[in-house]
């Protein structure tokens, strides 16, 4: 697509060149036809990740497939739809999964430590500072850490849903140089591959290139859950944050963690957030609004200020000083989220008032501008 022979090479450079390197590997890639786990593909892509991490990098495999694991030994034929039944599934098959990888990576004399991960993990920011001490620690002894999401306790209200998000939040949260993930399909086309005539994608140098992409879902078998959209969102959501991407086909593992010359590649095209700002942005839940004014959402976005009672029209009325709010416009488009300095119950005294009217312990920002991000 668009990108230049130039910003081509950058991309696929800094993939092939990072030290800290997140892998995401789908279920579609680790479980044969039959529903069981596949055990060759498994230790092709161990083969590749262990070769780098031989080559002096530190990587952090994020591996589906508990569920799929699980289906042979509970003689499931498929997916379970109902969320008991997927949770038991992902208890037995994250056993197998975890032995598999114990076992494949002992062949490299390399030792795993599994993460289990939930969203509050990254929601609060404590848990996301605790899960950050324990990767470092993991890499730190040269251990690879396989992440997958804690799929028995997970609840639908708590879940990341899919592991490319979690992949692209886990990169981030590790400070990784960049993100591979590995899947069924050997790159992105520009409609569903499966369908004939669809278009290979090998570089995407920013949203306009993603367009006239029609991103759908997975095998009709459906082991994995995202489909080419999770995958889509994911590599958006990091490549915004600075961090290069590679989308790649799991039986090119090799090549993709080796010169990066396979697959699809996502430029970075946004400077690296700090982890807070990216957490503020992306990873804590919000757990109320304000709606601005348009002059406030001005500021707040174009000028990068900080937000005043005086631009704020509305609220929701439960959240405490500290919680995670969402800006909204007119028309409650998010437009940026916040730390709010204030309880929900002190602010209808203050909205729409300019700060010098107000009494002075009421005179500081809504929410300072550091403690906000503008949501694109
Ligand atoms: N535009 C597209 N480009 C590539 N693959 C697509 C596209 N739309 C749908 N797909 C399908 O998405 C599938 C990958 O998603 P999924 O099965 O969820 O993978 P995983 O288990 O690796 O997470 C591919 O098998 C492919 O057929
Ligand atoms: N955590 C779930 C997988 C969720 C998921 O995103 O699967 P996939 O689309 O195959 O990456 C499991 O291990 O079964």
């Amino acid at each position: 697509m668009s990108g230049g022979a130039e910003e081509r090479s950058e991309t696929r450079r800094r993939v092939g060149a990072a030290r800290r390197l997140v892998v995401k590997v789908g279920s579609s890639s680790l479980t044969t036809a039959a529903g069981g786990l596949d055990t060759a593909r498994l230790d092709a892509v161990v083969d590749a990740v262990a070769e780098r991490c031989a080559r002096g990098g530190q990587l952090v495999l994020v591996s589906s497939g508990a569920i799929a694991a699980g289906l042979a030994p509970l003689a499931l034929a498929r997916r379970p739809k109902d969320l008991a039944t997927q949770q038991a599934a992902a208890g037995v098959g994250q056993l197998a999964l975890a032995h598999a990888y114990a076992t494949s990576f002992g062949r490299h004399q390399r030792v795993v430590g599994q993460v289990l991960l939930t969203a509050d993990d990254v929601v609060r920011r404590s848990h996301y500072r605790n899960a950050q001490r324990t990767f470092e620690r993991l890499l730190a002894l040269g251990v690879v850490p396989v992440v997958n999401e804690n799929d028995t306790v997970a609840t639908d209200e708590i879940r990341f849903g899919d592991n490319d998000r979690l992949a692209a939040l886990a990169a981030h949260l590790v400070g990784a140089d960049a993100l591979v993930l590995l899947s069924d399909v050997d790159a992105l086309y520009d409609g569903d591959p499966r369908r004939g005539g669809a278009r290979r994608i090998t570089e995407v140098a920013g949203a306009a290139d993603l367009n006239e992409v029609r991103a759908g879902a997975g095998r009709v078998d459906g082991l994995g859950t995202g489909g080419m959209a999770s995958k889509l969102a994911a590599a958006r959501l990091a490549s915004s944050a600075g961090i290069p991407v590679l989308l790649a086909g799991a039986d090119a593992a090799v090549r993709a963690l080796g010169p990066a010359d396979v697959g699809t590649a996502f430029a970075v095209t946004g400077p690296r957030l700090s982890a807070r700002r990216f957490w503020l942005g992306h990873a804590a839940s919000a757990t109320g609004r304000l709606r601005l004014d348009d002059g406030a959402v001005e500021a707040v976005t174009q000028r990068r200020r900080s937000l005043l009672a005086a631009g704020i029209t509305g609220t929701t009325d439960e959240f405490h000083a500290g919680d995670v709010v969402e800006l909204v416009d007119a028309t409650e488009r998010v437009v940026a989220r916040g730390v709010v300095a204030y309880d929900a119950a002190e602010l209808p005294e203050l909205i729409g008032r300019s700060s010098r009217d107000l009494p002075a312990e009421f005179r500081r920002e809504v929410v300072h501008a550091d403690d906000l991000v503008v949501v694109h």
